[in-house]
This record gives structure tokens, C-alpha cells and sequence, in this order.
């Protein structure tokens, strides 16, 4: 049963987290009308914490993602990442906020085909002009469990490892937030289990906080936090529940709609 809260994210006495959503509304036009994708969201992300987003088709999901990576600009409200307002900046200081403190990983791994694996991941650091020490690549990588590749090209490598090399590159910049959008859609079930295991870990292990958007109640239960979105509104959260649980709050999410 998903706990109903008007604001399930906000938690008073906290000290302030590095990602928090105050408010944030983004409508489109639709025709000769607007379509409202997101209303009045709030969201604060716990540090340490593996929080999972989920919601049926045009909920709102991606919007959120894209206002919180700066991709998107919502109509008002603020996202705060690291105690900036993003929605203020600029696209310059938007493409370094995002390379110095959002670690994005989307379902499609978009690696450089022409690159290796180590050059895939120092990638974020190339370009922002930052040095590249070979024994934090190599210690990355090895934490991903793609120490032994670090020479190949993506073509060279399994999905499995070529997700593990997009882990590596969205932490090799020791990021506030994780981002992570259907990351296992793509993969077979011992693969996408191999690689929540690896979120799990990067929480866990590395003490970064993971945000992941996916579709499925078995990815969903590998979280520590499941947040259910409809119709751009939060409709409630479920803590350290199971894949059954997940399918059954979902399936409710249906039936009200
Ligand atoms: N660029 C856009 N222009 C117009 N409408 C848009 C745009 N992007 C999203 N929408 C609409 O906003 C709503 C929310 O879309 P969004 O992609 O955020 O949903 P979602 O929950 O991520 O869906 P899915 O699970 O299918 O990816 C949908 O009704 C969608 O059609």
C-alpha cells in the first residue's frame, strides 16, 4: 500500500541536503492548451540514499529528470545542487555543473565508439580540462568491476560491461548525484542485477546518493526509497519494500487514475 503524503520529501531537522526540488511546475503546449507535466513537485534527496522513481507512461518522470540536469527549464519553482539554483544558471555553467556534480548514466550507454574504456571514463575530466590520474581510472574501474578492459572499445565490451564503463564515467567526477534513467531496460536479468548490485554499492561504498527512474518493481526493490508519480504529482513512497510490494502499489496507481 503506497503511504499517500502531499510532500513525501521534505524532511525537517535534516541538515540541508546537496539535491533538493522546492515547488517546481513545468507545463507544454499542447495544441491550443497547455499540458501540465509537472505540479508543484518537492523533493529533497537523502544523502546516502538509493531513491527510486516510478510512475505509468507521461507521468512525468523524464520532465523531472531534465529539470533536474538542467536539460529543461521549469515554469517556476527551484532545484538546488549543491546550494546553487540551477534553474538560474546559464548553459555554460550548466554543461560544468553537470560535469562536475551530476553523474548521468541513461539507458543507451552513449559511449565514444572510438574511444577505449579508460578514455571513455576520464572523459568528464578531458573536458573540463582537469588532470586524469591513471590509478583513480584503474581504481574506478576496478570498483565497477571493469578493471580488466580498461584497453578495449565499447564494441569490444558485453551491455553489462559497457554500463559498468557509463558507471565509472558518471563517478570519475565525484559527483553530488548519480542520475540514473531505466538503466537496466536494456539488459538481461542476471546483467541488470549485476548492475544494481553495482548502485547499491556506489551508495553504499562510495557514499554518493543514486537517483534512478525505472519501469520495473524488481529494479524499483533494489532501492532504499520508491517514490510513485502520476499526472506530474507525487502519489505517495514506500521504504525498503519488496518487488511484490512495488507491483502492488503501482497496479493501485493504475486503478486511481
Ligand atoms: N517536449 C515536450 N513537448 C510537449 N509535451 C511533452 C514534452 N515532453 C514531455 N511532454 C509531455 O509531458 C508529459 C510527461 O512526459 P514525461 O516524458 O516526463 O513522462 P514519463 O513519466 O517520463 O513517461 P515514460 O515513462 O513514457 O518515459 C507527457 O504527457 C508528455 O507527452
Amino acid at each position: 500500500m503506497v503511504r499517500k503524503r502531499n510532500r513525501p520529501t521534505v524532511d525537517e531537522g535534516r541538515p540541508a541536503a546537496p539535491v533538493t526540488i522546492r515547488g517546481v511546475s513545468k507545463s507544454y503546449r499542447s495544441g491550443a492548451s497547455r499540458l501540465q507535466a509537472l505540479v508543484e513537485i518537492d523533493l529533497v534527496l537523502e544523502p546516502r540514499t538509493f531513491t527510486a522513481i516510478m510512475g505509468p507512461s507521461g507521468s512525468g518522470k523524464t520532465t523531472l529528470l531534465h529539470c533536474l540536469l538542467g536539460l529543461d527549464k521549469p515554469d517556476s519553482g527551484a532545484i538546488f545542487v549543491g546550494g546553487t539554483d540551477i534553474t538560474g544558471l546559464d548553459e555554460t555553467s550548466l554543461a560544468k555543473l553537470r560535469r562536475s556534480r551530476l553523474g548521468v548514466v541513461f539507458q543507451s550507454y552513449n559511449l565514444i565508439p572510438a574511444l577505449t574504456a579508460a578514455d571513455n571514463i576520464s572523459l568528464p575530466l578531458r573536458l573540463a580540462g582537469e588532470k586524469i590520474d591513471p590509478a583513480t581510472v584503474q581504481r574506478l574501474a576496478d570498483a565497477v568491476g571493469v578493471g580488466g578492459f580498461l584497453d578495449h572499445r565499447p564494441a569490444q565490451l558485453s551491455g553489462g560491461q559497457q554500463q559498468r564503463v557509463a558507471f565509472a564515467r558518471a563517478l570519475i567526477a565525484d559527483p553530488d548525484l548519480v542520475v540514473a534513467d531505466e538503466p537496466t531496460g536494456a539488459l538481461d536479468s542476471a546483467t541488470a542485477e549485476a548492475v544494481l548490485g553495482l548502485l547499491r554499492s556506489i551508495v553504499r561504498d562510495l557514499g554518493q546518493q543514486v537517483l534512478m527512474v525505472t519501469h520495473d518493481p524488481v529494479a524499483a526493490s533494489a532501492a532504499d526509497r520508491v517514490l510513485f508519480m502520476a499526472d506530474g504529482r507525487w502519489q505517495g513512497e514506500l521504504r525498503g519494500a519488496s518487488a511484490t510490494q512495488i507491483a502492488a502499489a503501482v497496479a493501485e496507481l493504475g486503478r486511481h487514475r
